[in-house]
């Protein structure tokens, strides 16, 4: 189909979003005028026209590393709250009405905001955001992989300590390679013993193993990309068989050249797996993309009419951790939408 009646079908079409970064969600604008306050002390640059350079990944520890850079601004429970509603505002623009935002407390923390300031500044943006823009948000707190078991014990006394009331899911981000999974298999449990969900990454930057891993020893319940599975048709089979589904982030595999080219994106041979997937956006601004961006990239991996990205919607409401209101609603405005 033309590509303008493409985009202009996936910007009306209500959606969900579940991978997605709190930091790595930052405007441009807004990660400038943070920057601006921090000149000299700080490598982000405060104009907002040299950050698509400065966002620009030799590799995925590169990508790490920057995005450090950018949770490094982040100084206070202010800068929190209008990050988050900032990020909520963005989400809301583009028809997102549920969206599972991944946050890292450990690192604020570890920067010197109090546990308790910190989430009760993004639970304002929370509270804020679905009054004001429609739009339900539920945290993933995820921990920083190569921060190690520290991380994931602070990680998880923050989550069960603090327990913000929009908290879902428990986490595992950043590097994978010298990160092996299995190490944090006691946090998660106790995680999941607390009624957290399991969402690791795996299987972004390392093969297949890791997303054996993620499944085996962390309980995972949707893997975040786990695109490297597609490399193992045993894994592939009992992705589809148990219905475990992963969150798919295309551009951000391109940029962090987990793959040189879309067009050697697997996207298409896991959906031909039979395997779910939802597409995500995982840190828009950084990528250069939109999850609407996405959604398009999609849709031409997949060759999709409109009926078929809007399935792609369903898929992600259907894989969501919403509450059943929250998803029956959205599922009946996706068919609205469609049928208008
Ligand atoms: O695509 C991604 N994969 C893994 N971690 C990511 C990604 N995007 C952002 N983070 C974030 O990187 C930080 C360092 O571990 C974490 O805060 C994680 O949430």
């Amino acid at each position: 189909m033309a590509k303008d009646d493409l985009a202009s079908f996936v910007a009306g079409l209500p959606k969900a979003e579940l991978h997605v970064h709190h930091v790595g969600s930052a405007s441009p604008r807004i990660v400038a005028e943070l920057a601006a306050r921090h000149e000299g002390r700080s490598p982000v640059p405060a104009d907002p026209a040299l950050l698509a350079e400065y966002f620009t990944f030799t590799d995925f520890a590169h990508f790490v590393e920057v995005y450090l850079s950018v949770v490094d601004l982040i100084r206070d429970a202010e800068d929190v709250r209008t990050l988050t509603y900032g990020v909520a505002r963005d989400l809301a623009a583009q028809q997102v009405r549920y969206a599972e935002l991944t946050v890292t407390p450990y690192s604020s923390v570890n920067r010197g905001i109090p546990a308790e300031a910190f989430c009760e500044a993004i639970e304002d943006a929370r509270i804020a955001a679905e009054k004001e823009l429609g739009l339900v948000l539920r945290w993933c707190f995820d921990i920083p992989g190569e921060a190690g078991l520290p991380a994931a014990e602070q990680t998880l006394r923050i989550a069960l300590d603090q327990r913000p009331d929009g908290l879902i899911s428990f986490g595992l981000g950043g590097p994978e390679i010298g990160v092996p999974r299995p190490q944090f298999k006691p946090y998660f449990d106790a995680a999941r013993a607390a009624g957290l969900h399991s969402v690791p990454h795996a299987g972004e930057t390392t093969g297949a193993q890791t997303v054996w891993d993620a499944l085996r020893d962390l309980g995972a319940e949707r893997i975040g990309h786990g695109i490297f599975a597609a490399q193992d048709p045993e894994l592939l089979a009992h992705l589809a068989e148990h219905a475990i589904p992963l969150e798919v982030c295309p551009t951000s595999n391109l940029r962090t050249r987990a793959v040189a080219d879309l067009a050697e994106h697997p996207l298409a041979a896991i959906v031909a797996a039979g395997v779910p997937v939802s597409i995500n956006s995982d840190d828009p601004p950084m990528f250069g993309t939109t999850l609407n961006n996405e959604y398009e990239v999609a849709a031409r991996l997949l060759d999709l009419d409109t009926t078929g990205v809007a399935d792609l919607a369903r898929q992600a409401v259907h894989h969501s951790f919403a509450p059943a209101q929250v998803k029956s609603t959205l599922l009946t405005e996706i068919d609205t939408y469609t049928a208008s």
